[in-house]
């Protein structure tokens, strides 16, 4: 590769620009390689830690595959005389290190991290790059929102298995132990929650939303947010859950984009095909049983149960009136997934039900 030149020229067009001396220019040079060398190291090191997720966490070929080619792209630029330039025992940053580095609370962190890390290094290689080369600050830059891309695409595809592998929804309703409730409920490995709370001031909602999505996350769990769009990306939460009453899937997802979970109320077949056809990442089912949660609304029984277990291709919970007695009835109709109100937060042990509910939930179906 050719030298920088920036340093060579003393006039240009008749202006005098500032020149180093020759061994300042060879000085400057060694320092631009060195960040060049080392942050291209940081790049690949963060690809490759996105990709072992996307290889043996989320068994995508195709993501691992994008993971693959940017690092390959990246390898490109990583020249003899950049690594040449490389002098670790003399780079004060190498004991430099953040409390937060020394911990990641879930796969999600650290994938975030990673993808902030690449993301921090491909802009430096673009800034610095130019220095280097003509081409390589373009380069970088369009490998930088490859990466952004490649992050949106992974969330998305995290958010769309954790539902998938979810058995048991816990939908809240108020109460002065949401918080411990909910923690019990993790713990007795709860992956999916929906806040909902339909008399609230929005100062509320908004305060005890941000502190669920936290507890979600840090264990791992899905957070869903009733009815409110608005609410859901205030608190960067994972989707929303919408009935038939609330606003269109369409304008949903315009606002949330691809990425967010949508879930929609559905009563009866009619509702189930329109949900599906209008996108729902997956749907509710009931109620099951008539339920004080949720007055006025007459059971749809155990019969839409059965049709659900056959028509739907969308991930589906069945959902009013379900508790530990009645479980069975309604994994016997064909449910694989529940979604239960006042089972988990009017329980007295919330770990142990949960962990009930999910054991009875992974039993084998009987043959219909
Ligand atoms: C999982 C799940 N299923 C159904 C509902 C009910 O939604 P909706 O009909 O909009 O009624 P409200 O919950 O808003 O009163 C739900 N919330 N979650
Ligand atoms: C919120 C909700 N939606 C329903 C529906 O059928 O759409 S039933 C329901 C309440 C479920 O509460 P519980 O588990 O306490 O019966
Ligand atoms: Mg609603």
């Amino acid at each position: 590769m050719k030298e920088a030149g920036y340093y060579d020229e003393s006039i240009t067009n008749g202006v005098v620009v500032m020149v180093e001396p020759y061994s300042q220019q060879k000085q400057i040079q060694q320092v631009v390689y060195r960040i060049l060398d080392a942050n291209l190291d940081r790049a690949r090191e963060g690809l490759r830690i996105i990709e072992e997720w996307c290889r043996f966490g989320l068994n995508s070929g195709q993501l691992a595959g994008e993971c693959k080619y940017l690092r390959q792209e990246v390898a490109v630029w990583h020249t003899e005389e950049l690594r040449a330039a490389r002098d670790t025992a003399g780079d004060p940053g190498t004991d430099l290190s953040h409390p937060q580095e020394e911990q990641r609370s879930s796969i999600k962190a650290l994938l975030q991290a990673n993808f902030c890390r690449v993301e921090e290094a491909l802009r430096v290689l673009e800034e610095y790059g130019k220095l280097y080369h003509p081409k390589m600050g373009q380069a970088c830059k369009q490998m930088r929102y490859r990466v952004y891309s490649l992050e949106t695409n992974l969330m998305g595809h995290q958010r769309h298995q954790l539902l998938w592998r979810s058995r048991l929804y816990l939908v809240t309703s108020p109460s002065e132990n949401l918080l411990p409730t909910v923690e019990a409920a993790l713990k007795g490995g709860l992956t999916l929650l929906q806040y909902r709370d339909k008399d609230t001031d929005d100062s509320v909602r908004l305060e005890l939303a941000t502190k669920l999505r936290q507890l979600c996350h840090s264990y791992g769990a899905l957070f869903i947010i009733n009815d409110r769009v608005d609410l859901a990306l205030a608190v960067d939460a994972d989707g929303v859950h919408l009935g038939q009453q609330d606003m269109p899937i369409a304008t949903a997802r315009q606002l949330l984009g691809p990425q967010r979970l949508i879930g929609r109320s559905t009563t009866n077949a009619d509702e189930m095909q329109k949900a599906i056809a209008e996108g729902a990442d997956y749907i509710g089912v009931g109620p099951v049983y008539e339920t004080p949660t949720k007055v006025g609304k007459a059971a749809a029984g155990l019969g839409y149960v059965s049709y659900a277990a056959k028509n739907s291709s969308v991930p589906w919970f069945a959902i009013g009136g379900i508790d530990a007695n009645n479980i069975n009835d309604v994994i016997d109709a064909g449910a694989e997934r529940v979604a239960v109100v006042r089972s988990l937060m009017q329980a007295e042990q919330p770990t142990l039900v949960t962990q009930y509910l999910i054991s009875q939930l992974h039993r084998i179906q009987p043959e219909s």
